[in-house]
C-alpha cells in the first residue's frame, strides 16, 4: 500500500526587477526587500531604501506616503531579482520531477498581477527557457535513464480557461466541458498528444502560446488574458512486475490577479477582467478555506478552481510561485499576492503514491495501442531474424545440424525402440516359458515310463501315476494360458517392428541421416543384445531342468545297477542262472561298454570341433588355460558330454522364429515323439552304381545309449537289396558297432558296400563348424577318403559317430 504523506503547499516568491516603465517613474520605490533565502520585507522603511544621485547615496522621504508596513514574510523560498529560471528549476521543480517519477501527482502554478513575471517564469523565452521546458527536459532525461527498468508513455495537453470557457490550445476543438469521475475532474473529449522529447514540447508550447488569448494591457504589452494549464500524463510500467501507475504533472500559468481598475478595461476587456477576477476570487476563496482547514471547499465556483482541485486539495505535491514586482507602482497587487501566498502556505495536502491506473482519455490509448501494435510487429520481425541467426550460429558451431531437431529424432527413436524391445521381451519370455514347460513334460513322461518299469507295487504305481497326471495337467494349463496370451503380444510386437521399419525409412530421408543411422544401428544392436540375454536365460532354465533330471536318472541308474548285480549274484548262488539270463546280462554289459565308447567318440568329435574353432580364432590348446592343463585323454574322462542346442531344441533361430500355431504344435510334437531320429542309408552296389536302402532307427532322446532297445522292423527298412535288408533285420541292436558286427557277420562288408547317412540336422554348432572349418558334416569327406575308397560305414550325426574304414 502506498504510504500517505501530509505536506503543505510549497510557496516560493519571485521578485522581478524593475521594468522600463517602472524605471522611468522616479516616484516609485522598492517595496520588496529580500532578506534571505526564505524571508522578505514588504514595504520597508524609506531609510532603508538606498537611492543614488550622481553617484552619491541620497536619503529622501515622501511626505505624502502613509506609514510603511515593514512586513516580514516567510516563504519556502524567496528568489531575488538576480535569480534565473534555472535557479528556480533547480530548487523548486527538479525535486518535483523525482516525485512524479515516484508516482506522485505534482502541480506548479504561478500567481501574480499582470506583468509580474508569471509567463516569464513558466514559459520563459528561447534565450531563457522557463520552468515548463526545464522541468520537462529533466523529466525526459530521467525517463531515458530509467528506460531499462521502466516503460514510460507520455502524453500532454495544453488548455486555457478564458472567460470561464475551457479551450484546447493544441487543437481547435471549441469550448470543452469538465466532468468529474472517480479520478477527479476531467475534460470531456480531451485528446492527449504523445511526446517523446523536450524539443517536441518546445514546438508544442510555441503552438499553444500562439493560440493563447493575449491582449496588451497597461501593465503588460503581451498580457495573457487566460489561465493556461499545461498537463503531462505519464503512464509508468515497471518492466519486471508489470505494475502500472499513472501520474500527472500540471503547470499552470494564471492570468494576472490585478484589480480590474488597474487594467483600465472597458467592454470586452472589462468582461475579461471581471471573469479573470471571478476565477481568481474563487481561487482565493478556496485557498482561504483550505488554509483554515475547512471541509467544504467551493471548487465548483469556477472552472479554474475545478481544474485546480487536485493541485490544491487533493493528492498532489504543489508548488506555488508568487510573482511580484519590486516596484511601489504595483504596491496593492504585490501586497495582495504576498497575502495570497502566505495563506496558500498554510494549505496541507495529502500525498499518496499512484499505483493503479487512472483513467486517461480513450483516444490516447487508441493511439498508443496502434503504436504499441506497430512496435510489437517490428520487434517480432526482429526476433525472427535474430532467432534464425542464432540457430545458424549454433549449427555452424556443432555438426551443422539443428541440435533441437536431432534431439527430437533421438527421443522418437528411443521411444519406438523402447516399445519394440519391451514387446520383444514379452513375446520371447512367453515362448521361453512354453518351451520350458514342453521340455519338462517330455522329461516327466520319460521318467514316468521308467518309473512304471521299475514299479513292483501296483497300488503305489497307481498313486504315482495319478500324481503324474495331475502334474502334467497343471503344466498343460499353464502352457495353454501362455499360448493364449502369446498371439496378442506377437501381433503387438509385429506392429512395433513395422513402426520401427517405417521409422528407419524416415531416418534415411532425414537431413541428419548419417548421425541418425549410426544411432539406429546402435539401437538395433541393443535389441539384439536384449534378445540374446533372453535366450541365455532360457537356456539356463532348461539347463537347470536338465541337471536336475540327469541327477535323478544317475541316482536311479546306480540303484538299478546294484539291484541287477544283486539279482545276478542271487541267481548264480541259487544256481538258477539260465543261459538266456546270462546272455541278457552280457548284452547289457556290452551295451554299457558301447555306450561308454560312443560317448568317448562324441567327446573326440567335440574336441576336434573345439580345436577347429581355436585354429580359426588363431588360438592353440597351449594358449587356452583350461585345455592346456589336461591331456586329450584326461579331457575325455573329465568332461561330461554336453547336450547340444539341437538336443535341447533350443536353437536361437527356433527361439526367435514366428510361433504360428503349427510351429507351436510342431514343437510340441517334436517333444512328444522321440526326435533323436537316426536315419541311415545303406548303399549296395547294383550294376556299378550305389543303390540306397534306408534303415530308420528310432531312438528316444536323452536315453542312455546302453538302455535303448533299438528297433529295426520291416517297415523302417526300405530298399531293394534283400541280403542287406535281411542282415539289418537280423540285428536287434542297431548301433554303430552293432551294425558293423551285423554286416561283418553277414559278410556284406566284403561286397564293397558303403553306409552313409542322409539325415544330419543342421545344428548351429554344425553351421559354426562349417563356417570355421570350411566344411560341414554333410560336405566333409569321410575319414580315409584320401585313399579314394569309400568308407564302410558313415553314420548320420557325423560329428558324433564316425567309423574309419
Ligand atoms: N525575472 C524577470 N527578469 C527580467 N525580466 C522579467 C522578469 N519577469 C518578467 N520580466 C519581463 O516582464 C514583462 C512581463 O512579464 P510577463 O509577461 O511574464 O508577465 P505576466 O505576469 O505573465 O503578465 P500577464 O499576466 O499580463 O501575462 C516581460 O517583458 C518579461 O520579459
Amino acid at each position: 500500500m502506498p504510504a500517505e504523506q501530509h505536506t503543505n503547499i510549497k510557496v516560493a516568491v519571485r521578485v522581478r526587477p524593475y521594468n522600463s516603465r517602472e524605471l522611468e517613474n522616479h516616484n516609485q520605490r522598492c517595496i520588496v526587500k529580500v532578506m534571505d533565502r526564505s524571508a522578505l520585507l514588504f514595504d520597508p522603511d524609506e531609510e532603508d531604501d538606498e537611492f543614488f544621485f550622481q553617484g552619491t547615496k541620497q536619503h529622501y522621504r515622501d511626505i505624502t506616503k502613509k506609514m510603511n508596513k515593514k512586513l516580514t514574510m516567510d516563504f519556502d523560498r524567496v528568489f531575488d531579482i538576480d535569480n534565473t529560471n534555472q535557479d528556480l528549476f533547480e530548487e523548486c521543480t527538479a525535486p518535483l520531477v523525482d516525485a512524479v517519477l515516484n508516482g506522485y501527482n505534482c502541480s506548479v502554478f504561478v500567481y501574480g498581477a499582470t506583468g509580474a513575471g508569471k509567463t516569464f517564469t513558466m514559459l520563459g523565452s528561447e534565450a531563457c527557457p522557463g520552468l515548463t521546458f526545464l522541468t520537462m527536459r529533466d523529466l525526459f532525461e530521467k525517463i531515458q535513464m530509467q528506460n531499462d527498468v521502466r516503460k514510460f508513455d507520455v502524453g500532454v495537453s495544453y488548455l486555457e480557461v478564458y472567460n470561464e470557457q475551457v479551450m484546447n490550445l493544441l487543437t481547435k476543438t471549441g469550448p470543452m466541458k469538465l466532468r468529474e469521475d472517480a479520478n477527479g475532474v476531467v475534460v470531456s473529449g480531451l485528446r492527449l498528444t504523445p511526446i517523446y522529447s523536450a524539443e517536441e514540447l518546445l514546438k508544442m508550447l510555441a503552438l499553444g502560446n500562439s493560440n493563447r488569448t493575449q491582449h496588451p494591457t497597461d501593465a503588460n504589452a503581451e498580457s495573457s488574458r487566460s489561465h493556461a494549464i499545461f498537463q503531462v500524463h505519464i503512464r509508468i510500467t515497471e518492466r519486471k512486475t508489470d505494475t502500472k501507475r499513472t501520474v500527472k504533472l500540471s503547470m499552470i500559468d494564471l492570468a494576472g490577479s490585478e484589480r480590474a481598475a488597474s487594467t483600465k478595461g472597458i467592454g470586452v476587456r472589462f468582461k475579461e477582467g471581471a471573469s479573470i477576477n471571478k476565477s481568481l476570487l474563487a481561487l482565493g476563496n478556496c485557498i482561504n478555506k483550505l488554509a483554515d482547514g475547512l471541509k467544504h471547499i467551493p471548487y465548483r465556483d469556477s472552472n479554474l478552481t475545478r481544474i485546480l482541485k487536485d493541485s490544491l486539495g487533493g493528492n498532489c505535491r504543489t508548488l506555488m510561485v508568487a510573482n511580484v514586482s519590486m516596484s511601489s507602482l504595483t504596491y496593492e497587487d504585490t501586497y495582495n499576492t504576498l497575502k495570497y501566498a502566505s495563506r496558500a502556505k498554510k494549505i496541507r495536502t495529502t500525498l499518496k503514491q499512484n499505483v493503479l491506473k487512472s483513467k486517461m482519455p480513450t483516444e490516447f490509448y487508441v493511439k498508443k495501442i496502434d503504436e504499441v501494435v506497430g512496435e510489437n510487429e517490428r520487434l517480432k520481425e526482429r526476433n525472427k531474424t535474430l532467432e534464425a541467426k542464432v540457430s545458424q550460429l549454433e549449427r555452424a558451431g556443432s555438426n551443422g545440424f539443428d541440435p533441437a531437431e536431432i534431439q527430437a529424432w533421438y527421443s522418437r527413436i528411443d521411444a519406438v525402440y523402447a516399445t519394440a524391445k519391451q514387446l520383444q521381451e514379452r513375446v520371447l519370455g512367453l515362448r521361453s516359458k512354453i518351451k520350458n514347460i514342453n521340455y519338462r513334460q517330455t522329461v516327466k513322461k520319460e521318467l514316468e515310463e521308467f518309473r512304471k518299469l521299475m514299479s513292483i507295487d501296483q497300488r503305489v504305481c497307481q498313486e504315482d501315476y495319478l500324481r503324474f497326471v495331475n502334474y502334467m495337467s497343471t503344466l498343460n494349463n499353464q502352457m495353454e494360458k501362455y499360448k493364449e496370451e502369446l498371439p496378442a503380444w506377437r501381433t503387438k510386437m509385429e506392429s512395433a517392428y513395422q513402426e520401427l521399419e517405417s521409422l528407419k525409412r524416415e531416418v534415411n530421408k532425414a537431413k541428419a541421416y548419417q548421425i541418425l543411422i549410426v544411432y539406429v544401428k546402435y539401437k538395433d544392436l541393443d535389441m539384439q543384445l536384449a534378445k540374446q540375454n533372453m535366450f541365455n536365460s532360457h537356456v539356463s532354465a532348461i539347463n537347470q531342468e536338465l541337471v536336475e533330471n540327469s541327477d535323478l536318472l544317475r541316482k536311479s541308474f546306480r540303484v538299478a545297477c546294484e539291484v541287477l548285480n544283486q539279482a545276478y549274484d542271487r541267481l548264480e548262488d541259487g544256481q538258477v542262472l539260465t543261459p538266456e539270463i546270462q546272455s541278457v546280462y552280457e548284452r547289457l554289459q556290452r551295451k554299457m561298454r558301447f555306450a561308454d565308447s560312443e560317448a568317448n567318440i562324441k567327446m573326440v568329435e567335440m574336441d576336434s570341433l573345439a580345436t577347429n574353432q581355436r585354429l580359426a580364432s588363431g588360438k592353440t590348446d597351449d594358449e587356452h588355460p583350461a585345455i592346456s592343463s589336461v591331456t586329450g585323454s584326461a579331457k575325455k574322462r573329465v568332461r561330461e558330454p554336453e547336450p547340444t542346442d539341437d538336443d535341447l531344441h533350443l536353437s536361437m533361430e527356433e527361439f526367435e522364429s514366428q510361433d504360428t500355431d503349427s510351429d507351436s504344435d510342431d514343437l510340441h510334437r517334436t517333444f512328444k515323439r522321440p526326435r533323436n531320429l537316426n536315419e541311415t542309408q545303406v548303399l549296395g552296389v547294383s550294376n556299378g552304381t550305389y543303390k540306397p536302402i534306408t534303415a530308420t532307427v528310432t531312438k528316444p532322446k536323452k536315453m542312455p545309449q546302453h538302455m535303448v532297445t533299438d528297433l529295426l522292423s520291416d517297415q523302417n527298412v526300405r530298399g531293394s537289396n534283400d541280403a542287406m535288408k535281411k542282415a539289418l533285420l537280423k540285428s536287434n541292436h542297431f548301433s554303430a558297432q552293432g551294425l558293423k558286427r551285423t554286416l561283418a557277420a553277414a559278410s556284406i562288408a566284403k561286397e564293397n558296400v558303403k553306409f552313409t547317412s542322409n539325415y544330419v540336422r543342421k545344428s548351429p554348432r554344425a553351421l559354426v563348424a562349417k563356417a570355421l572349418g570350411g566344411s560341414s558334416t554333410l560336405a566333409r569327406k569321410p575319414l580315409g577318403s584320401a585313399t579314394k575308397e569309400p568308407p564302410v560305414v558313415k553314420f548320420n550325426r557325423a560329428a558324433s559317430f564316425r567309423l574309419k574304414k
